[in-house]
């Protein structure tokens, strides 16, 4: 049995630039993965068979991104004439789902270095990451399993090392669907591109001002239409600014803030309103997924 981690995310900013021909939008991101997330177990079984217990997550299994990434997997491997076993993977679910912390995307990438593990497929991280990308646009990120800087429709992946910050993650426990807010006429989409060298730029003078000046990147252009449509994500996020700067992640509906401390995110946690949801955890440059199997492939 292999036991596995699948890490959430944050976009500490969200820039949307356009729109493709193909209905995707141009975006620039920062992706800075998190050390709390799922957890997913695999087993071998008979041959053929896929099973899924999904536990908590009440969704179709042809859904499931964890069924869907096992089956591309194995198909993938039948058209190189490998046949592979059966698995039985259990998802452990913690994150809350269309939360714009890419459970549902992590499930997907963990799937995919698993069973790759698992049934030996011998497919490389950049031949995972097209699968992945085949089923989302987020799942890259976590087949690659660094904190990065993500262009094009967030495949286009450049690891940047972030200031070191632990995070308190608010659900309003309202679920966002990705695809109708980049449907609605009135998402912003015309923010103009900035440069990786000004990024890193930034990180550089972030990190040369003393402690409290520091901020998260601000910016999220999906924040204005997901606080018009779900009201209750903008009540978060005020209620977070009374003890820091935070913003929407992604396409919501959890919204974020930074602190400098572990100790500092636990006190401002103990006093969310019963009627959330959230979790603390610290950003890392490496996804504990790779961490776990970097581990593994050492000591076999
Ligand atoms: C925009 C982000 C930022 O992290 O939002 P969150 O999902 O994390 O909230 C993600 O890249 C989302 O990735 P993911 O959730 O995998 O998106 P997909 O399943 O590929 O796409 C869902 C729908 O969103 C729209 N979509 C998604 C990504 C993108 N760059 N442009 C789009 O227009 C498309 O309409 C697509 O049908
Ligand atoms: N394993 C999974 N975990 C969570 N959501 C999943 C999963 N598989 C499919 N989904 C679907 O993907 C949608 C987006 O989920 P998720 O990735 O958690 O959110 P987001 O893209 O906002 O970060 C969910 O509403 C759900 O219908």
């Amino acid at each position: 049995m292999l036991q596995l981690p699948a890490p959430a995310k944050l976009n500490l900013f969200l820039r949307i630039l356009g729109r493709r021909a193909d209905g995707y939008h141009e975006l620039q991101t920062l992706f800075q993965l998190l050390d709390y997330g799922d957890t997913l177990t695999f087993s071998l079984c008979e041959a053929g068979k896929i099973r899924v217990d999904a536990g908590a997550l009440k969704i179709p299994l042809e859904d499931n991104l964890v069924y869907r990434a096992a089956r591309l997997l194995r198909e993938q491997s039948l058209n190189h004439n490998r046949k592979v076993p059966g698995a039985y993977i259990r998802l452990i679910k913690h994150l809350p789902h269309g939360g714009g912390i890419g459970g549902g995307s992590s499930d997907a990438a963990t799937t995919l270095l698993g069973l790759n593990h698992l049934w030996q497929c011998g497919l490389s991280i950049d031949a995972l990451a097209e699968l992945g990308r085949q089923l989302g646009a987020d799942i890259p990120v976590f087949v690659r399993g660094r904190t990065a800087w993500a262009e094009g429709v967030g495949e286009k992946l450049t690891p940047v090392a972030t200031l070191k910050r632990h995070y308190l993650v608010v659900s309003p426990g309202c679920q966002v669907r990705t695809a109708n807010i980049f449907c609605d006429p009135r998402l912003t989409r015309d923010s103009p591109p900035i440069t990786l060298a000004a990024l890193r730029e930034k990180l550089r003078s972030e990190k040369a001002l003393s402690e409290e000046k520091r901020q998260i990147f601000p910016g999220n252009d999906c924040q204005t239409l997901v606080e018009h449509l779900y009201p209750e994500v903008r009540d978060a996020r005020v209620w977070l600014e009374q003890f820091a700067p935070a913003q929407l992640t992604g396409t919501g509906g959890c919204v974020f803030a930074a602190f400098h401390t572990a100790c500092a995110a636990s006190t401002v946690f103990a006093q969310l309103p019963g009627k959330w949801r959230g979790f603390i955890a610290s950003g890392v440059p490496v996804s504990p997924v790779h961490q776990v199997l970097a581990k593994l492939t050492s000591s076999e």
